[in-house]
């Protein structure tokens, strides 16, 4: 296993360039913790790829330098940084048996049979595909074809880190949800190194001990998924973790007071003045906000619609012209079309110019 350090490390395709809108990773640093369970996530085409490329050797950083172990690997190719990847698609081989393909890695490096054996037999167990093991693989499930391959990019415990790029894509959501859950124990059961690259929160979320959320080439927030939640740091990570997302509404900021479409709250916090012409946005998240009959204390809002998502309800609420999502467990108390609409001061995160600004206690 190996701490990872991206030094100042920017990615263009096309060649050093004096333009930062040629980038595909702008500039970043980051460093992973040995044996740390990391998620990239983010929407399609940030730059999640880029990133994973670079740690594992397929691209070279039009700038900056990749450690392992203090180590400088930036032009290193990919077999010599000893890592394994597991990508989208089963890379497996069809003709070879579930236990032969699983052993391949351990065998290509020349290991005893003795060593080998118990290893595939622990990790088929640990993925349930011990009743498989004499099996052709090409006879097997698209499903079980890429737990060979999550199986084989796990058998080896020497190697600096695991990478892992959209592992799930092909695999049955029921599955999805197992596989998950027996990933986060064998990491926690042989402390690799892992990343975890996907565009789904969910994934991201419960595979993960930290987060890092890319938007546009650029790391925006790395955290853990409860600091994701409630203290985005950019409204992109608010609109983009959760579901629905944080609300993020236009406001003005004076000190504690938050002036929002006419109506004052008090927060907990009292921030400086924000720099003249900067866009002040209030970020809150559905679920710290709450809906009570319109002859209670709150802002008046119009009830536009209630959808009922399973365990709870989403109602979309209209405070003049600014729309909010509140999730509610049951919103059945409410008739009529209006409401009084609550913002809990203490959940409110302000924004300027999309970064969270931040205020001391009043
Ligand atoms: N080989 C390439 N040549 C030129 N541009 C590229 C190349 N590969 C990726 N890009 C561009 O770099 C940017 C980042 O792409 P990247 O594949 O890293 O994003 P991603 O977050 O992994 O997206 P996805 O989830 O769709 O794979 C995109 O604008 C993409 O079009």
């Amino acid at each position: 296993m190996a701490t990872i350090t991206l030094n100042d490390i920017a990615h263009c395709y096309s060649g050093p360039s004096d333009d930062p809108d040629d980038y595909a990773l702008k500039q970043l640093n980051l460093a992973w913790r040995d044996g740390g369970a990391y998620a990239l996530l983010g929407p399609s085409g940030c730059g999640k790829t880029t990133l994973l490329n670079i740690i594992s050797g397929l691209l070279i950083p039009t700038k900056g330098r990749v450690l392992f172990n203090e180590q400088d690997v930036t032009s290193r190719p990919t077999e010599q940084r000893n890592i394994a990847q597991i990508f989208q698609f089963p890379v497996i081989y069809d003709t070879m048996t579930v236990f032969e393909n699983l052993a391949f890695p351990l065998k290509n490096r020349g290991r005893s049979k003795k060593e080998i054996d118990p290893r595939v037999i622990e990790l088929a167990r640990m993925l349930d595909l011990e009743d498989n093991l004499h099996t052709k693989a090409c006879h097997l499930t698209a499903d079980a074809k890429q737990k060979i391959s999550l199986g084989r990019g796990l058998i080896r415990q020497s190697v600096n880190a695991i990478l892992f790029d959209e592992p799930l894509t092909v695999i049955d959501p029921q599955l999805k949800w197992q596989l998950r859950a027996q990933l986060k124990s064998l990491h926690k059961q042989f402390g690799f190194t892992m990343i975890y690259v996907t565009h789904d929160q969910t994934e991201a979320l419960t595979f993960a001990d930290e987060v890092v959320v890319m938007y546009e080439g650029e790391v925006v927030q790395v955290g853990t998924p409860e600091a994701l939640f409630e203290r985005p740091e950019h409204t992109f990570v608010g609109y983009f973790i959760g579901s629905p997302g944080m609300n993020i509404v236009p406001c003005a900021v004076d000190g504690d007071r938050l002036r929002l479409n006419g109506h004052e709250i008090r927060l907990g916090q009292r921030y400086p003045a924000p720099p003249p012409g900067a866009r002040v946005e209030l970020g809150i998240r559905p679920e710290y906000l709450r809906l009570q009959p319109p002859d209670r204390d709150g802002l008046s809002v119009a009830i536009v619609r209630v959808d009922n998502v399973g365990r709870h309800q989403v109602a979309r609420v209209a405070l003049g012209e600014q729309l909010f999502n509140v999730v509610a467990a049951d919103l059945s108390g409410l008739t009529g079309d209006r409401a009084s609409l609550v913002i809990d001061p203490a959940r409110a995160n302000v924004y300027v110019n999309d970064q969270l600004y931040r205020g001391a206690t009043s």
